[in-house]
């Protein structure tokens, strides 16, 4: 995906003092949609090139995640060191909210690193085109459940292609990460009938909730590296690198983490091992298909499902394409998404 953007916006917020950057990556499909991340920058230019990295990369997440949308990115670029009171944060936000508010409905905001969906109803103060806020001020709530529900489905796409049957009776899983999607994906997997489950967090305290499902509690480095059929990366990205990936002995790897790759070619070292990755930017979608799904088109939960369920399709038709190409999957992320978000297949479907 090139990170040439649409439309990018650069402001000094005038409440706060603080740079706010948007970058509208594509509107081909429809509005584009993307986190607003408040972090440190050294500069806010680098501010600037994560919104630009970040929005074409959300270009490609909806396209595969079968929304009507494009990317786009809100970066509050905070000066490294700089201490946010309260106050501060609030005036940020409305600031990135008054941005977003200029943009006319091209582009619609939600949470990211450093903001939640508490900080979405501050910013709609400014501006109606926001998601992911709370179910108590009229948002569509936690989306970890709905996640997970995309992993699964995802699981089974990849049963299939491994194991020749969706069927997640008898296998064995690790999750690594017992936060709030990996404790539902546990969950599920433990109703799915999964033979047997290893789940570790640095968190000695989620130990009960391995426990709750049957699973085997271990340490983290264990649980990467552990003998089963998937395993779940469901905790930080960057965990498959050249250093971890030939400690591995799992068959599978599909989670929800964000970024599980420290670089692309990681892919391909995975692919040399045999090991089959599904690549997270189609499994960790599910979340963000419920909320934009539920507030901004205001859809049915069978309706939702249904779009949920449809990760496995994608992922199926991923991993098929891999397969007749001899190549990786995140490549054949890649094309499917260029494909998806292309001017002209957009303008082939507009005129069936
Ligand atoms: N919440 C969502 O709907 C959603 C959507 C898409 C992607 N994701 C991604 O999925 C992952 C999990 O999200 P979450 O919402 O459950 O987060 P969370 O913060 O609730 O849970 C993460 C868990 O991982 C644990 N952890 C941190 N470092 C670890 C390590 N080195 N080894 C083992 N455990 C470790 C933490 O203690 C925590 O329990 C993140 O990468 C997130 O970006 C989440």
């Amino acid at each position: 995906m090139s990170f040439q953007p649409q439309r990018v916006v650069v402001e000094r917020g005038h409440r706060s003092g603080v740079p706010i950057v948007v970058a509208v990556h594509s509107t081909v499909l429809g509005q584009a949609i993307g986190g607003c991340r408040l972090a440190a920058y050294p500069d806010w230019r680098d501010g600037l090139d994560d919104a630009l990295r970040l929005s074409a990369a959300m270009t490609g997440k909806a396209a595969l995640a079968g929304l009507p949308h494009g990317g786009g990115k809100t970066v509050i670029a905070l000066p490294a060191g700089h201490i946010l009171t309260p106050a501060r944060r609030r005036d940020a936000l409305l600031d990135a909210g008054d941005v977003i508010a200029g943009l006319h409905g091209t582009y619609a905001t939600g949470p990211d690193v450093g903001t939640g969906p508490a900080d979405m109803v501050t910013i709609g103060e400014r501006t109606q085109h926001v998601f992911c806020r709370p179910a108590e001020a009229g948002g569509s709530g936690d989306s970890s459940p709905h996640t997970a529900a995309g992993v699964l489905a995802a699981l089974r796409a990849v049963a299939v292609e491994r194991f020749g049957s969706p069927d997640l009776t008898g296998r064995s899983f690790a999750v690594l990460g017992l936060g709030r999607v990996g404790t539902h994906v546990l969950r599920l997997l433990a109703s799915a009938g999964a033979a047997h489950l290893v789940a570790a967090d640095v968190d000695p305290s989620r130990r009960e909730v391995a426990a709750e499902y049957g699973a085997t509690w271990t340490d983290p480095h264990d649980c990467l590296t552990a003998e089963v059929d998937v395993l779940i990366p469901a905790a930080l990205g960057g965990l498959l690198t050249p250093d971890t990936v030939p400690r591995l002995s799992c068959s599978a790897i599909a989670g929800p983490a964000n970024n599980q790759l420290d670089v692309l070619s990681t892919a391909d070292l995975l692919h040399e091992r045999g090991i089959l990755w599904a690549p997270d930017v189609v499994v960790s979608a599910g979340g963000i298909v419920h909320a934009v799904a539920a507030e901004l088109h205001h859809e049915t939960e069978a309706q939702i499902s249904a779009r949920i369920d449809g990760i496995g399709d994608t992922l199926a038709k991923i991993l098929h394409a891999a397969r007749e190409t001899s190549s990786t999957p995140a490549a054949a992320a890649t094309r499917l998404a260029e494909f998806l978000a292309s001017e002209r297949t957009a303008s082939m479907l507009a005129a069936c």
